[in-house]
């Protein structure tokens, strides 16, 4: 049996839609070995996912095989969850990430982060939570035409990200639907302004650019409307001592990220979402500097 472990990710930290990704110490576990036929079990969280080939892991190892040239077997997973469904986590990543490694131990190939990321793009097509799960780290990511361009680079050890997951639930489609097709040159400049800044505070470790650094026009004033308090959430972070918050990739979680004062911060997140009628949780989180690892043969502890 295999056993892969694949990070949950925060993506675009405010201003880099698309572009930004970060994985986190929380993990989707797949434990994998071949079987007669298809048969998917799913413990923790999403009970609702599906148990056959409809599953996006299972698709994702399907789409890797076919990509790659190699033929299919029917595979028998084990997912243990730990990374919340809709919540803008990254957990479809997760699951994407997962089919194609599984491709990979299966079948004894060794292939490129960048082959990888291609077939996963056939099923999500923005990279920024791929990424982080395939790398671990911060991601900057681009998309072009000759494929994509990728850097990971080292995040601050002495930040944490505190993330607040409301009970709410907002697919990722959704929340896309809900965004501009066009911008405005004033938003757009102030986006790239911040984006860059939010990459220099970070390497030069200039806390307190921060807070304006993850300011943002493109996505999070359209999303605001899918999660309740979204912006009084952040406030409230921001009160507590966050040195910023954000949108959690499409939402609805929010992160907030954090030198002390953890638990406070966690704790006032939750207390605005409950203000306005959302129960919410947080978890204290490190940053992932790994991706996605493999165990084989191995005795399949739960991480
Ligand atoms: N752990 C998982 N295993 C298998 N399929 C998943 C998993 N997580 C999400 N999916 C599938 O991905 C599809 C898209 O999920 P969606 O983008 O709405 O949520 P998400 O990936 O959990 O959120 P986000 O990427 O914002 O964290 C869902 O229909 C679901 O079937
Ligand atoms: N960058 C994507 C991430 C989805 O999790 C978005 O914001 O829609």
């Amino acid at each position: 049996m295999i056993k892969i472990v694949v990070p949950a990710s925060t993506s675009n930290l405010g201003p880099g839609f698309d572009t930004f990704g970060l994985a986190l110490g929380l993990y989707n576990i797949f434990l994998v070995e071949r079987h007669p036929s298809y048969r998917v079990c799913v413990i923790g969280e999403g009970t609702h996912l599906p148990r056959d080939t409809g599953n996006l892991m299972v698709m994702a190892y399907r789409m890797a095989c076919s990509r790659w040239g190699v033929e299919e077997v029917p595979l028998k997973v084990i997912q243990i969850n730990r990374v919340p469904t809709a919540r803008g986590l990254g957990s479809s990543a997760t699951a994407i990430v997962g089919g194609i490694t599984a491709c990979e131990r299966i079948h004894n190939l060794r292939k490129r982060v960048e082959e990888k990321v291609e077939v996963a793009l056939e099923l999500e097509p923005h990279p920024d939570n791929i990424l982080p799960a395939l790398v671990g780290g911060l991601v900057v990511c681009a998309k072009g035409e000759e494929g994509i361009s990728f850097v990971k680079l080292d995040f601050p050890e002495d930040l944490r990200v505190v993330v607040c997951v409301p009970s709410v639930e907002v697919s990722t489609e959704e929340a896309r639907r809900v965004l501009r097709g066009d911008v405005s040159l004033q938003d757009a400049v102030f986006n790239v302004q911040r984006s860059c800044l939010l990459l220099a505070s970070l390497m030069t470790r200039r806390y307190s650019l921060l807070k304006e650094a993850v300011k943002d026009r493109l996505h999070q004033p359209y999303r605001s409307r899918l999660v309740p308090a979204m912006y009084t959430v952040m406030e409230e972070a921001y009160t507590a001592g966050a040195l910023a918050s954000f949108l959690s990739g499409s939402g609805p979680t929010v992160a907030s990220l954090c030198q002390g004062n953890c638990e406070k911060v966690g704790q006032a997140m939750v207390r605005a979402f409950k203000k306005a009628g959302v129960e919410a949780k947080y978890m204290v989180l490190q940053v992932d500097r790994e991706g996605t690892r493999c165990h084989e043969d191995t005795d399949v502890g739960h991480r």
